[in-house]
C-alpha cells in the first residue's frame, strides 16, 4: 500500500494543494490508463500536452494530480502538486511506487547509435552463463531470467521500467542490463534510477529528427554519463570521436576500451572471418563466434564491464567465446547454391558501411554484393540519401525498398533515398517498393557464392504500413526463397 506521501521522497514541488495523506493505487502518465486511485502526472508531450486531460484524468478516477501549471477549472476533491518538470517528477514517483528496485540490484546502461542491443544482450547471457540472475530490457525484448516479455521501446517509459525492474527484485535478480536511449535520457525516462555502470559504444548520425542537431543528441546521451553516480563506472570507446566527451563531467570512475588509441582494456583483432573473430584480448588469444571489426568493439565492451563488475578473467573469456550476439544482427545463411545471405538491423549510415565493410573484409573472392534496403518512415529524413550512398558505395547492386514506411508514402521514401545514388552507379539500382519483392529479386539476381544484405528490419517480425503492423519477417522471407532454390 502506498501514500502519496512515499511517493514524494526526493520530490521537488513548489506547492501541494490537498492532503499528501491519501492511498494511491497507480502512477499513471496516460489519461487513457487511468484507474480509479490514480496519481495522473501531466506531462508536456511532442505531439500533445497531458495537461490538457487533467480534467479527463479526475473524471476517470485520478485523486491527485502532478503538473506544471495548474488548470484553470479544477472540481472534485483532488490534490494537485506543482513541479517545474512532470517529467522528470515522474520518474521519481514511479520509481518510490516501486520501492527504488534500481537500487536493489546492479544496473548497467548501455548508450550509443549503435551496439546497444548486443552488447546488453551479451552481457545478459554472459551473466546468466556465469550463475548469476538477471533481467535484460532491450529494443528485442525483455527478460527476467530467462522469462521473455515483449519490448515496446529500446528504452521502457519509467513506469513501465520501474515496474521491471521491481519484478527482476522480486525474481531475485541480481543484474539488470539495459539500453538507454537517447530519446529515453531527453524525456527523462532513466532520470531517477541508480545506476552501478553505464557503457558508451560510439556515436554517428541518427535522430536528427528528434534531437535537431548533432551537437544535441550528443548532449543527450553525455547526460546519462554526468548523472552517473560516484561509486559507478563509466565506461567508453577511447577510439571514438566523442568517447573522451561523454565523460567530460561524470563523477562516475572513468574507464575506456580500445581497439586503436590507448584504453585500460585493449584488444587487437587477428582474424576476422564469417566463421568468427579471433582476438588479442587483454593479453589473451580467444576465438569468438561473432563476426566484424564492430563486434570486436561490442565483445570488448562486454568484457570490460564484466571485470568492473569484479568478475573473473578466465570464466568471462571462456564463457563469452560460447555466445552468439542478439538476433537479427548479422545473421547469415547459405542456400543450396551457396548463395550467402545476411539480415542485418543495421538503420544507420555508419551500421551500413560496418556490415558492407566487414562482408568485403570476409568475403574470400569477388563475389557479387547485393544490397536490399529501405529507410523507416516518420524518422530522421537526413540519413535517407545517406544510407542508400553507403550502400552503393559498398555493393555490386543495391535495391531500394521499403523499411518501415510508418504514415509515410513509400514511393517518396525511395525517391528521397535515390538524392544519395551517384549517376554513374544508377544503372545497378532498382527501385521495389514491395520488401517481399525485393527480397525474391535480390535472390532471383544473385549467383552462387554471392552474398544478399537484407539490411534495417533485422529481429522485427512485422512491417508498419499506414499504422498497421503486418507479419513481416526478413530471414523468413529469405528462407522461403532459397528453398525455392533447392
Ligand atoms: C517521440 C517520442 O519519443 N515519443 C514518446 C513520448 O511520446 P510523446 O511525447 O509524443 O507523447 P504525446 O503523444 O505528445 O503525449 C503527451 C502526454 O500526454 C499524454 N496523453 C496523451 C493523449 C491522451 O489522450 N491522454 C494523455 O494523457 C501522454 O500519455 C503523454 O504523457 O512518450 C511516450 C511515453 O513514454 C512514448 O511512448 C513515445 O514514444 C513513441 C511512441 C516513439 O515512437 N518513440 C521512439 C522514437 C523512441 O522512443 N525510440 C527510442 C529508441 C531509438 C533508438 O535507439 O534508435 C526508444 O527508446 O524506444
Ligand atoms: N559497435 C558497433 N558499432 C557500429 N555499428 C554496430 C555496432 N554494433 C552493431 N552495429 C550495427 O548496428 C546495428 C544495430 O546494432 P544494435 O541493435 O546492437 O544497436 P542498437 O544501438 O541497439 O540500435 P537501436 O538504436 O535501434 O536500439 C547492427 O545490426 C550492426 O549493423
Ligand atoms: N530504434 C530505431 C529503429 C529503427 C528500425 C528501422 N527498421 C525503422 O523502422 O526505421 C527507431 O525507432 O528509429
Ligand atoms: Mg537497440
Amino acid at each position: 500500500m502506498k501514500y502519496l506521501s512515499d511517493l514524494l521522497e526526493g520530490l521537488a514541488f513548489t506547492e501541494l494543494q490537498g492532503s499528501a495523506d491519501v492511498e494511491i493505487t497507480a502512477v499513471v502518465f496516460d489519461s487513457r490508463k487511468v484507474v480509479p486511485g490514480s496519481l495522473f502526472v501531466a506531462v508536456k508531450g511532442t505531439v500533445v500536452d497531458g495537461h490538457d486531460y487533467i480534467e479527463k484524468a479526475i473524471k476517470d478516477g485520478a485523486i491527485a494530480v502532478i503538473c506544471e501549471e495548474l488548470p484553470a477549472h479544477v472540481t472534485g476533491e483532488v490534490d494537485f502538486l506543482m513541479v517545474a518538470n512532470s517529467a522528470i517528477a515522474l520518474g521519481i514517483v514511479a520509481a518510490n511506487f516501486y520501492d527504488n528496485p534500481s537500487a536493489q540490484l546492479k544496473l548497467v546502461g548501455v548508450t550509443g547509435t549503435n551496439g546497444k542491443t548486443t552488447i546488453a544482450t551479451l552481457l545478459y547471457k554472459l551473466f546468466r552463463d556465469m550463475g548469476y540472475k538477471c533481467g535484460l530490457l532491450s529494443t528485442v525484448e525483455n527478460q527476467i531470467n530467462g522469462k521473455v516479455i515483449p519490448s515496446t521501446h529500446t528504452t521502457p517509459d519509467p513506469v513501465a521500467l520501474n515496474e521491471l525492474l521491481a519484478d527482476m527484485v522480486a525474481t531475485g535478480c541480481d543484474y539488470c542490463f539495459m539500453e538507454v536511449s537517447s530519446h529515453a535520457v531527453a524525456q527523462h525516462r532513466v532520470g531517477s534510477l541508480k545506476f552501478a555502470g553505464g557503457i558508451f559504444t560510439n556515436l554517428t548520425h541518427d535522430h536528427l529528427d528528434y534531437h535537431k542537431t548533432f551537437d544535441s543528441y550528443r548532449d543527450a546521451k553525455k547526460a546519462f554519463f554526468d548523472n552517473l553516480p560516484k561509486n559507478a563506472f563509466a565506461l567508453t570507446n577511447a577510439d571514438d570521436k566523442n568517447g573522451n566527451v561523454m565523460l567530460q563531467n561524470t563523477k562516475a570512475h572513468r574507464k575506456s576500451y580500445a581497439l586503436k588509441s590507448m584504453g585500460d582494456y585493449r584488444a587487437r583483432i587477428i582474424e576476422n572471418q564469417f566463421g568468427g573473430l579471433l582476438l588479442h584480448i587483454d593479453n589473451e588469444e580467444v576465438w569468438f563466434r561473432m563476426v566484424g571489426t564492430f563486434n570486436a568493439y561490442n565483445i570488448l565492451a562486454v568484457y570490460a564491464a564484466a571485470m568492473l563488475l569484479d568478475q573473473d578473467k578466465a570464466k568471462v573469456l571462456t564463457s563469452l567465446s560460447k555466445l552468439s550476439g542478439a538476433v537479427g544482427r548479422f545473421d547469415y545463411v547459405v542456400a543450396p547454391n551457396k548463395v550467402i545471405g545476411i539480415v542485418d538491423y543495421a538503420h544507420t549510415p555508419d551500421a551500413v558501411q560496418n556490415v558492407l565493410s566487414t562482408v568485403h573484409d570476409i568475403r574470400k573472392g569477388n563475389e557479387k554484393v547485393i544490397t536490399v534496403i529501405g529507410c523507416g518512415g516518420d524518422r530522421d529524413k537526413t540519413k535517407r540519401p545517406i544510407m542508400a550512398k553507403v550502400a552503393c558505395e559498398w555493393s555490386d547492386k543495391v535495391i531500394l525498398t521499403s523499411d518501415n514506411p510508418r504514415s509515410e508514402d513509400p514511393a517518396q521514401i525511395i525517391e528521397e533515398m535515390k538524392e544519395g545514388v551517384d549517376p554513374a552507379f544508377k544503372r545497378h539500382v532498382l527501385s521495389i517498393v514491395d520488401r517481399r519483392e525485393a527480397i525474391k529479386t535480390a535472390c532471383a539476381l544473385a549467383q552462387p557464392g554471392d552474398i544478399i544484405l537484407l539490411a534495417g528490419k533485422g529481429h522485427e517480425t512485422y512491417q508498419e504500413i499506414k499504422g498497421v503492423k503486418n507479419h513481416f519477417d526478413d530471414m523468413e522471407e529469405l528462407l522461403a526463397q532459397f528453398r525455392e532454390m533447392e
